[in-house]
């Protein structure tokens, strides 16, 4: 199967994916340069939730993500933490030009980590980052709370240009795939927010299917 069909039709994996964060942070805008690779400029605020898939392929395998965008805005938390339940990965996306979205940070964790799962990997994104001149939050002071707050992985992104976006949905992807390599994670556990794609399953099925074939042939 040439490169591109496979791109098409067959994923490993699935994950499900959160992007979270407090409103007009640029949470939907990510979202959008990720799949359509452009800035969507008449971005307005999410009602309730979003959707959004794409396949990548990470070191050779190739991960179908079904990202869930939230609504940043308090009165749709109740629908949006209904959402949460079994999320292998997030972006959780302040804006550095806003103090404000970076205070918020710490009860956005809380609630991924609760009502998501205390796996979930995490990825803290300083969107905006092309609007450096109005800067509230340093990346310094950024780094350092990724790193108090169980690692969590950072990168500073900009919808706008499209800087580091891939990069940080490839990243949280990776993680989540070295963690099913070691066996910290379980694709079969229930709530894992992790399936196995069409392609793994083919894969999984074939050697029982020869099994079969054998045993056939050989009329045992
Ligand atoms: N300069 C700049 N503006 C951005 C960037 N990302 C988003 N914006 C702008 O920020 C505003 C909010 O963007 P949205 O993507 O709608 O924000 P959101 O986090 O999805 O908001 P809610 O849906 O209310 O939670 C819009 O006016 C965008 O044009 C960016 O990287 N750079």
């Amino acid at each position: 199967m040439s490169k591109q069909l496979k791109m098409t039709y067959s994923s490993d994996f699935l994950f499900k994916f959160l992007v979270i964060g407090n409103a007009g942070t640029g949470k939907s805008c990510l979202l959008h340069q990720f799949i359509e690779k452009k800035f969507k400029d008449d971005s307005n605020h999410t009602i309730g939730v979003e959707f959004g898939s794409k396949i990548i392929n990470v070191g050779g395998k190739y991960v179908k993500l079904q990202i869930w965008d939230t609504a940043g805005q308090e009165r749709f938390r109740s629908v949006t933490r209904s959402y949460y339940r079994g999320a292998a990965g997030a972006l959780l996306v302040y804006d550095i030009t806003s103090r404000e979205t970076y205070n918020a940070l710490t009860n956005w964790l809380t609630d991924a980590r609760m009502l998501a799962s205390q796996n979930i990997v995490i990825i803290l994104c300083g969107n905006k980052k092309d609007l450096d001149a109005d800067r509230e939050v340093t990346f310094l002071e950024a780094s350092r709370f990724a790193q108090e707050n169980a690692e969590l992985m950072f990168l500073e992104t900009s919808a706008l240009t499209g800087e580091n976006v891939e990069e940080a949905f490839v990243q949280c992807a990776r993680k989540i795939l070295n963690k099913i390599e070691s066996g910290e994670l379980d694709p079969e556990r229930m709530g894992s927010g992790i399936q196995y794609g069409d392609a793994a399953l083919r894969q999984l099925r074939s050697p029982r299917r020869a099994q079969a074939q054998s045993a056939q042939e050989c009329g045992c």
